[in-house]
């Protein structure tokens, strides 16, 4: 049979027009791949590398949903997030897990039909009209970490044969960016945290003393302010060592951390002494809250070692400022630490353990009972 080579011609341009069709759709979804490769490179924080997944790679990948699934264990995210955004840990899309469940991990990639059989946390909630779904592992040295994961409406946008090359490099760069953002905040933290503690450190609260103190002409509400130091600390030092020193400080923070919001900020603001801020907090509330602080520390008597306690006791100073104060925000908030500190000296003055705030009028009971101390009177 003889061929006809007109067909012929015609069939093999047919095929090389489609291998260009393909190659130009290639080149094109390269490009879009590099853009992305670059963006997520150039993020400078966590929150802005999340962003950019679940706002501008859901964009331009035309899927109806997507969310980033991370397994957090030791709620690192969770905690650097709370401190980087106003809106806190919560993000659309973002699901942190403590554990990622193995025999899902496993089940990755997963390419295909919607399958209720899934997790449904994956997605919540899962848009209603999905037909096709890609789930895929984030690794980081062989480990998951946690999933990508897209899903649409058209059935035919994620199939079990659709090519994962371009998906799964760029979830491999988003591990790998994720890990030095997660590194980058560890560093940070570094600087601004106390290693014995684990609180921050002055140099964070002066800081976040500043940016509170605006806050407080921004939304109308007071900041106040507590220094807290422990009573005799020379003394514990002295007898005991200061390895029993550096437990009693342990203790002590942790008891402080117990009794604060997760928005309150705890420093140790040096030796033994520290300072709280809260944000949309007056002086009667932060009273209450020091006196309950000053009386678990009474209470709670630190264990130094299997058969031996040690009774441990604190002075607080407690101030405010609210935006019917005069300055700058730097004026206020070293007025704040100024008046709190001296609050603070009172307390000691007045015979140590106690609540003195420094308002004149006895603003609490607390604050009633330390004046009247102060003032030489026995409250009993
Ligand atoms: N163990 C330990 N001791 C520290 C640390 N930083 C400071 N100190 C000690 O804290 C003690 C503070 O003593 P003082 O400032 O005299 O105060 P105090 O004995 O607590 O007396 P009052 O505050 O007046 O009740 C000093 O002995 C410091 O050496 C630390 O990180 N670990």
């Amino acid at each position: 049979m003889s061929i006809d080579p007109h067909a012929e011609i015609k069939i093999l341009r047919k095929q090389l027009q489609s291998l260009m069709d393909e190659a130009r759709l290639n080149e094109k979804k390269w490009r879009r791949l590099d853009q992305f490769e670059k963006q997520l490179i150039g993020t400078r924080t966590l929150p802005e590398l999340i962003q950019v997944i679940l706002d501008d790679y859901k964009t331009a990948c035309e899927t109806d949903a997507i969310t980033l699934v991370l397994c957090d264990p030791e709620h690192e995210i969770r905690r650097i997030l709370e401190r980087s955004q106003a809106g806190g840990a919560e993000m659309p899309g973002l699901v942190l897990l403590e554990k990622l469940d193995a025999d899902d991990a496993r089940r990755y990639p997963y390419l295909g039909p919607f399958d209720a059989e899934l997790p449904r946390a994956i997605f919540d909630p899962w848009p209603a009209d999905c037909r096709s779904m890609i789930l895929l592992p984030l690794m980081r040295q062989g480990e998951p970490i946690g999933s990508l994961n897209m899903a649409s409406s058209r059935a035919e946008r994620f199939t079990a044969d659709s090519s994962t090359d371009f998906i799964e490099r760029l979830a491999n760069i988003f591990s790998i960016c994720l890990e030095n953002s997660l590194n980058h905040e560890r560093l940070k933290l570094v600087g601004l945290t106390d290693p014995l503690t684990g609180i921050f450190n002055r140099r964070y609260l002066e800081t976040r003393c500043q940016e509170e103190a605006e806050n407080v002409r921004r939304h109308h509400t007071p900041l106040s302010c507590m220094f807290l130091d422990i009573d005799r600390f020379k003394r514990i030092n002295d007898s005991h060592g200061h390895g029993t020193g550096d437990r009693v400080l342990c203790h002590v923070t942790g008891l402080i951390k117990a009794q604060l919001r997760s928005n309150d900020v705890l420093s140790r603001y040096g030796g033994e002494e520290f300072v709280v801020l809260l944000p949309h907090t007056g002086l009667r509330h932060a009273c209450e809250i020091a006196e309950r602080i000053r009386r678990t520390v009474d209470a709670q008597p630190c264990r130094i070692d299997a058969d031996n306690e040690l009774k441990v006791t604190i002075s607080i100073g407690v101030a405010q400022v609210t935006d019917q104060q005069e300055g700058d925000d730097r004026t206020l908030a070293q007025r704040l630490l100024a008046a709190a500190d001296e609050a603070l000296y009172l307390a000691k003055e007045s015979g140590r353990n106690k609540v003195v705030s420094d308002d004149n009028r006895p603003v609490s009971v607390t604050a009633k009972r330390s004046l009247i101390k102060l003032l030489g009177f026995n409250s009993a």
